[in-house]
């Protein structure tokens, strides 16, 4: 069997007396996308914010690529491949398109003798951010200046940022909200791809989406996984439609 890139074993968070993240175990493989689903409040949030390492757990480990990161910041997580998405927009928005991902660029190969040097005319930094672009399909929108994108390019931007890092894991919260229908169906086109680039650990409430795109679904209520495996598997567990999907699935 492959080994997991990403790996949760036993993580646990307390506010207080509320048991936000109960013992959970969570695994994501190569070129999968994994869907974590549960209603309001279920601790997916907090749950993310661990992984990433905006939060500590209180017990629990969690390892990138086989190494115990539990302890490490949320930027050096990233330095190590974990890319994570939507939540924390940090677009400059009178920046050109390809201006943003050449920034994202930067950071990937951050080294100090660069900021001495004309960032934008760097012809290896500027490749990297025109193959993201290219990958999430903004090449032709490379010089139009960001806030003249619409909310799904934006989210497409975000996306190719991300992929100038050269992820080894994609943390995505909620990508699908704000799309109408056209860029919801864009989006997930995109992730669709994406997987084989860096596999997804997906939050998202939009169920389409998730049915559509997951390889496992888990699902979070009240802190504890109640149920973990392939979309058709999720879809007739009994416990899960009591708890959660009802007639939605
Ligand atoms: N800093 C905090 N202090 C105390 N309680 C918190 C804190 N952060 C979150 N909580 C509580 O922990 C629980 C889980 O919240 P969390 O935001 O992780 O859920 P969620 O599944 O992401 O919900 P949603 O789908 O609404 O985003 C909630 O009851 C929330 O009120």
């Amino acid at each position: 069997m492959t080994d997991p890139v990403l790996e949760v074993r036993g993580l646990t968070k307390r506010f207080g007396a509320l048991v936000v993240s109960d013992a959970i175990d969570l695994s994501l493989n190569p070129g999968e996308i994994h869907a974590l689903i549960g209603p309001n409040g279920a601790g997916k949030t907090t749950l993310i914010a661990q992984v990433c390492g905006m939060l500590a757990p209180d017990a629990g480990r969690i390892r990138l690529k086989g190494q115990d990161v539990t302890a490490l910041p949320a930027r050096a997580r990233a330095r190590r491949g974990l890319a994570r998405t939507f939540q924390i927009s940090a677009l400059a928005m009178e920046d050109t398109v390809l201006q943003n991902a050449m920034l994202g660029a930067l950071g990937a190969a951050a080294t100090p003798w660069r900021l001495f040097r004309p960032v934008l005319q760097d012809a290896a930094l500027r490749a990297t951010a025109e193959a993201a672009l290219s990958r999430v399909g903004l090449l032709d929108k490379a010089a139009v200046r960001t806030a003249e994108l619409s909310h799904g390019e934006r989210r497409q931007l975000e996306v190719a940022v991300a992929l100038t890092l050269k992820p080894a894991a994609f943390v995505m919260d909620e990508p699908m909200a704000g799309l109408g229908a056209e860029g919801g169906q864009k989006m997930t086109a995109l992730l669709d791809q994406l997987r084989h680039e860096a596999p997804i650990l997906l939050v998202e409430h939009d169920m389409d989406a998730v049915f559509a795109l997951a390889d496992r679904i888990s699902v979070l209520v009240y802190g504890r996984v109640i149920a973990s495996g392939p979309p058709d598997a999720i879809r007739a567990d009994a416990a899960v439609r009591e708890a959660y999907l009802g007639d939605a699935a």
